[in-house]
């Protein structure tokens, strides 16, 4: 392999009367591209710099600060291992961790991302009790940490008899990171009660206000990146 073959995204061109680099990234099946060639930018070396700088801020500036090509990387070796998985397990294998001393009520959620990758969750208190976090969140968070951005479901589990249904903060951010997932809850019998996250939060507030409203534009074009 070359040297000049070990940039991501970043291809080198020496046809004809082109002589540069050639960037690409991609967000939601849609390619961004531009050319930087030798001649405008002064010289191979400058050409290349430029174009990793301007690459790395258009892989930010698509994905939220993430490099699709990091996250599709690490889908493909953690799905490789991935096996079937049985989400109502996972949860109530995650509620063992659940640190409840001040409710002693125990959760578990167990949230499958589209990429087949399966993250969980459990109540965490503070001595601060505001302070604490719900399972269904735990599991959220750790998932778009790891880059995932599409879901499918959750499966909340409880120390309870009754079903836990997931409280207003818990439906607001799944409803805005994860969509209208299924919700299946599973109680302390083993019973499954499923609905989709809308039907929980009809009406929800969302980043669409802003747009409207003038407030805040929010950065989903990618024009000016483009030649
Ligand atoms: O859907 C829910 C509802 C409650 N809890 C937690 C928060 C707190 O630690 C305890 C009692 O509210 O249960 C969750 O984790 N998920
Ligand atoms: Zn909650």
């Amino acid at each position: 392999m070359t040297q000049e073959k070990k940039y991501r995204g970043i291809t080198r061109i020496d046809s004809h009367d082109t002589h540069g680099w050639f960037v690409r990234a991609y967000k939601a099946g849609k390619t961004t591209s531009k050319l930087f060639s030798d001649a405008v930018y002064g010289g191979k070396e400058i050409a290349l710099k430029e174009a990793i700088t301007f690459r790395e801020e258009l892989v930010k500036k698509l994905n939220d600060g993430v490099d699709v090509d990091l996250v599709k990387q690490a889908k493909k070796v953690r799905s490789l291992r991935a096996k079937p998985v049985d989400l109502v397990a996972e949860a109530n294998e995650a509620m063992k961790m659940a640190i409840a001393p001040y409710s002693k009520f125990q959760v578990g959620a167990a949230l499958k991302a589209s990429s087949g990758n399966v993250y969980t969750g459990q109540n965490i208190e503070s001595a601060s009790f505001g302070l604490s976090m719900c399972a269904e969140r735990v599991a959220l968070f750790k998932a778009l940490s790891e880059g995932e951005r599409g879901f499918s479901e959750i499966v909340i589990t409880s120390s309870s008899d009754d079903f836990c249904p997931l409280c207003g903060a818990c439906r607001q951010v799944l409803l805005e990171f994860a969509g209208n997932i299924s919700v299946i809850m599973v109680n302390g019998k083993g019973e499954m009660k499923k609905q989709k996250l809308q039907k929980l939060l009809p009406e929800a507030f969302n980043a669409k206000v802003f747009e409207k409203s003038g407030t805040t534009k929010i950065a989903t074009k990618t024009d000016e990146s483009e030649h």
